[in-house]
């Protein structure tokens, strides 16, 4: 597969301090910009800790500060990119930073109300219905809306948080493209039905933001030794724009998917119980042919005939999609444009011992095992990213469960991007967890150059 180089983007975000961190003092950061273009961040302790001072190479294309909030953010790297998506491009937004350092802040926000509070994926749907509307107005113009996609990702499984957190199965098919599906449920008649992630289509900005509050609402709560599962887990949403159409082309692909598992069932048993009678076991090993029974050749045969007629049916749907996202036209807004945005696990999670013990003093073996397999994402996402940001052939998406799910978003085409908000905290405490995203975020910025 040739790949074109994915432009990546690495910005750092300082939160400020919390009341109680404000009383221990905080820890001195600056930044520069000694090529012009790209900054670098450099940190430096205050005694007591004797850990060292730190700078990171020409990285970050943007420092935001703790004064900086949600809309500034919004306005310097979403709204640019806003007019490329209803053009039918796919742009992905990851927050990267340790538990509390404001990942869910940045990408979501807590404060619905306040425009400058709300968080990018928000303020992106907001931005989006705007122009949808507009679009809509027209009675000439085949209405759009935004479908929306809320999932959890946690060790290898993902959870449909817009489907009571049903948890599916993340699996490569056939054609290298990852299948995230949910259990296979059998419905009356012997039919069965295979539940992708549930996409939902919302029509307004109000629509929107409840069903993605009630989702977020699902997300895994509770304490677990240190923290709430929810830096425990990766969650992705995805909004993208479609019209009635696409979503009845795609519920009618997987209507016909599901009509097929039966029918290629039936086909594969009556193909192993013709050649299981047409033979005798020997003895000391080995078969002969059944002498007492002929294979019944026209049952095979009308059994994968059945298997071939279900399986054009599905090549049809899966034609009719193509046909409707891929219809040539100069207007817009087009379908199929996408954002994706990534509120990654918390960083403390990646295996070095100096955020560990300030984050993590005491974890349980399971604990543990969750966080090696955080470990194994966020270094796979590292090197997915440097991969298609350098334009290699080979992109290692196979590496984890995140990449896999990911790797759609990120071979959408060359006019979209990835961007990394690397979120920080100044407070004395967090010096090693911050030191160590900023560090990532640095490796992963480098690469973009
Ligand atoms: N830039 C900011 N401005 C104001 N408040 C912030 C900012 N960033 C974070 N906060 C506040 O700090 C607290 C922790 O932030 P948040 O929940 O976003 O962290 P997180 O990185 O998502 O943590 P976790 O991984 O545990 O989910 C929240 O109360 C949030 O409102």
């Amino acid at each position: 597969m040739s790949s074109a180089p994915q432009p990546i983007s690495v910005y750092a975000r300082w939160r400020p301090l919390a009341a109680t961190e404000a009383e221990v003092g905080e820890f001195e950061h600056a930044e520069s910009q000694p090529n012009g273009s790209l900054h670098t961040v450099s940190i430096s302790p205050k005694p007591p800790n004797k850990e060292k001072p730190w700078s990171s190479s020409p990285a970050f294309k943007g420092v935001f500060g703790q004064e900086d909030d949600n809309a500034t953010i919004f306005n310097q790297i979403v709204a640019p990119v806003l007019p490329k998506v209803l053009q039918g491009a796919t742009y992905n937004y990851f927050a990267y930073g340790h538990s509390g350092s404001g990942k869910t802040h940045t990408i979501i926000g807590y404060d619905y109300e306040h425009e400058s509070q709300v968080g990018l994926s928000l303020a992106a749907a907001r931005a989006l219905f705007a122009e949808l509307d507009l679009h809509n107005a027209n009675a000439n113009e085949e209405k759009l809306c935004i479908g929306l996609s809320v999932f959890e990702l946690r060790k290898n499984a993902a959870f449909d948080l817009l489907n009571g957190r049903t948890q599916c199965h993340i699996r490569q098919g056939a054609d290298g493209k990852t299948h995230v599906r949910g259990p296979t449920v059998t419905l009356e008649g012997g039919k069965v039905r295979v539940q992708p992630i549930v996409q939902r289509a919302c029509w307004t900005y109000d629509d929107l933001r409840r069903e993605l509050q009630e989702s977020l609402g699902r997300r895994a709560v509770g304490s677990s030794s240190v923290h709430d599962q929810s830096s425990r887990t990766h969650a992705v949403l995805e909004l993208e724009i479609v019209n009635s159409r696409l979503i009845d082309a795609r519920q009618a692909l997987y209507d016909r998917q599901s009509e097929l598992v039966p029918v290629g069932k039936h086909a594969d048993d009556v193909q192993v119980e013709e050649q299981i009678k047409g033979i005798i076991p020997l003895e000391g090993g080995g078969y002969k042919p059944n002498p007492d029974y002929q294979i019944n050749q026209a049952r095979i045969d009308a059994a994968e005939a059945d298997r071939a007629k279900f399986e054009a049916r599905v090549k049809e749907a899966e034609e009719q999609i193509e046909s409707i996202t891929r219809a040539e036209t100069r207007d817009t807004p087009r379908l199929g444009g996408r954002l994706v945005f990534v509120d990654l696990a918390g960083s403390e999670y990646q295996n070095d011992p100096r955020s560990s013990q300030a984050l993590l003093p005491k974890q349980t073996p399971q604990e543990r095992q969750e966080g090696r397999q955080i470990n194994t994402d966020l270094l796979a996402l590292k090197e997915v990213i440097r991969a298609c940001a350098s334009g290699q052939e080979r992109i290692p998406f196979r590496s984890s469960p995140l990449t896999m799910v990911l790797r759609e978003h990120f071979l959408a085409g060359k006019e979209g991007s990835s961007t990394m908000i690397v979120t920080a905290s100044s407070a004395q405490s967090q010096y090693g967890a911050t030191l160590n995203s900023l560090k990532y975020g640095s490796l992963v910025g480098v690469s973009g150059k």
